[in-house]
């Protein structure tokens, strides 16, 4: 097996500010902060595992090419793209839109490659180039809709990469499987009348954005039925997660009958992050991970490819992002030093009310 991985030091030079999730304002009481929640030291973090773990000599680097204004403008807006640019080019650089994205002088460049990393590793996956692989790319990007950016995202990486593989690679059905834990908004809105695009957002019920994600939000027009949202309530683990892939997202992968698979692959819904209150641990990441590997495989050749979105734990997101890679790498579970801590919070149990919300999601009217 050949795994691909994307990595350029640039993603860990995005500039978050000096805000933790609001920028700082002595007037409100905001203090500045060393590291807004969102600080691209976190993914930074992840890399330097993957390397030291002895990982990174196992995956075949794939190098992130900026994606082009053409890539960008298949998805976004030529008003987004071009206020984007603008706002980069000045001193302090600006805000992907709903004024706590900050980005920095230059945050453009490292917008468009964290979009490129996407491409490329879809590019290579498509081609059979390598087997699948892993996009670890900042900014993330499932917030971002066509006219605009929110929720730290600028442009939406993995509605790019699709778009291209679309266009570009001449493919007919892409499926997008979404389990950061914050409503895969902005994806959903891309494609929301498009049935060559399957979403299916798993998130912690509104959790972020406010009032969003519901599951009667399901496409419109010939889209109908192609965007698929399963809400689940706080304190869902691991238990919650895997139900809702083998109850809902499986099933619906199989109805559609991808030609490619990708995953917006965000590891906030662990059990240690603080923008939301899910319960999922390493294991449940690496479990995950192993379902839509052989649902892949059933399905389109195990063309699937993962893209990073959001994760905010320092301490964590590294070992669940390990736990990934040994999937894709093949290789067994190992617990990381969390995992006596984490495994034994009851994550591991489904509960009658989230086997009731995830039941509730599986018998949404059919595509
Ligand atoms: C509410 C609210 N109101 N306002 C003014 C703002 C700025 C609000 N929240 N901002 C948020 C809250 C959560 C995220 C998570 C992003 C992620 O990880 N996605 O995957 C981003 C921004
Ligand atoms: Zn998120």
């Amino acid at each position: 097996m050949t795994i691909g991985y994307v990595w350029n030091t640039v993603y860990g030079w995005a500039d978050t500010g000096s805000g933790s999730l609001f920028p700082a304002d002595a007037t409100t009481g905001l203090q500045p902060i060393g590291h807004h929640l969102a600080h691209p030291d976190t993914k930074r973090r992840f890399h330097e595992l993957v390397a030291v773990s002895g990982l990174l000599d196992r995956l075949r680097p794939v190098r992130a090419v900026p994606a082009t204004e053409a890539d960008i403008l298949r998805v976004h807006t030529a008003e987004h793209l071009a206020r984007i640019k603008e706002e980069s080019l000045l001193p302090k650089g600006g805000d992907a839109g709903d004024g706590c994205s900050p980005f920095g002088r230059g945050g453009y460049e490292i917008a468009a490659l964290s979009a490129g990393g996407a491409i490329q590793l879809v590019d290579q996956v498509v081609s059979r180039t390598i087997d699948t692989g892993y996009a670890l790319v900042n900014p993330p990007g499932h917030h971002a809709y066509r006219a605009g950016g929110m929720g730290f995202c600028i442009f939406n990486n993995i509605s790019i990469a699709a778009a291209y593989a679309k266009d570009v690679l001449g493919l007919e059905r892409v499926a997008v499987v979404d389990w950061d834990v914050h409503h895969g908004n902005g994806t959903q809105e891309i494609w929301y009348s498009d049935p060559s695009v399957l979403t299916v957002s798993l998130h912690q019920h509104l959790c972020f954005p406010p009032n969003s994600g519901y599951l009667e939000e399901r496409g419109t027009g010939a889209g109908e039925g192609f965007s698929i949202n399963i809400p689940l309530p706080p304190a869902s683990g691991d238990a919650a997660y895997v139900h809702a892939m083998d109850e809902v997202v499986l099933p619906a992968l199989r109805e559609f009958r991808p030609e490619l698979i990708l995953v917006a692959s965000g590891f906030d819904a662990s059990i240690m992050d603080p923008l939301a209150r899910q319960m999922v641990t390493s294991a449940g990441f690496a479990r995950l991970t192993r379902r839509v590997l052989d649902v892949a495989a059933e399905l389109c050749e195990g063309r699937i490819a993962f893209v990073q979105e959001g994760g905010y734990s320092p301490h964590y997101v590294p070992f669940c992002g390990l736990a990934v890679l040994r999937e894709l790498l093949g290789d067994p579970y190992e617990p990381d030093p969390y995992s006596p801590i984490v495994s034994t919070q009851g994550g591991d149990v489904l509960l009658d009310h989230e086997a009731e919300a995830i039941q509730a999601a599986a018998h949404a009217p059919a595509m």
